[in-house]
């Protein structure tokens, strides 16, 4: 059996994670109208910049229905903008920004500084076998998970990069970027364990 994993394509990196999706077996779309939204077993939200995303998705009436979603339980993924989307709070959001929430971590915007502070590295990844290739663009981290909040991968004991709690996953970094598609192949996992109940 497989799973329909959406992924959202109002702005950012989409191509990247519809291919990944594809070599892991997911039937994909790309979202970018509520009508979009209806069927899909789990979503994927990419990389950009989280608060023109916020904006783009009030202007294409597509945030409401997701964050209705997201509250019964569809299984989601954010990757660095899309991470932002799905964290419970936000720190040095744009003026006006908000996220969907649902992810019950504190995120810092930018918190490596600016683009020349992007790099590329592997990490210890929980629930997965092997050294996981990660690359960080203006990368936000987790500062802060509830107790519930499974933490899957840190630089060091205080720079948490990937979080899950239920059905949602988030990660500061972007693994479509490195071939390595072992994040995706955890997530499909994710929604097809939540679809199959
Ligand atoms: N690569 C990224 O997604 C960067 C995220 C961006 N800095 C933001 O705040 O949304």
């Amino acid at each position: 059996m497989t799973a329909r994993i959406g992924v959202l394509a109002l702005q950012g990196g989409v191509s990247e994670h519809l291919e990944a999706l594809s070599r892991v077996g997911a039937e994909t779309l790309p979202v970018r109208t509520p009508a979009d939204l209806s069927g899909l077993d789990g979503i994927v939200l990419p990389g950009g910049e989280s608060s023109v995303l916020d904006k783009l998705m009030r202007l294409f009436e597509v945030r409401d229905p997701l964050i209705t979603l997201l509250r019964a339980g569809l299984p989601a993924y954010g990757t660095c903008a899309g991470l932002i989307l799905l964290a419970d709070t936000v720190l040095d959001a744009a003026p006006g920004q908000q996220s969907l929430g649902g992810l019950p971590v504190t995120v810092r915007r930018n918190a490596f500084g600016s683009q020349a502070h992007s790099f590329d590295t592997t990490l210890e990844f929980g629930g997965i076998d092997h050294p996981v290739a990660a690359t960080f663009i203006r990368a936000p981290l987790i500062v802060a998970v509830s107790t519930e909040t499974a933490v899957l991968a840190s630089l060091d004991d205080e720079s948490i990069v990937a979080a899950r709690h239920g059905n949602l996953l988030g990660t500061s970094f972007h693994p479509e970027l490195t071939g390595d598609d072992s994040v995706h192949r955890y997530f499909l996992e994710m929604v097809l364990a939540a679809k199959n109940g």
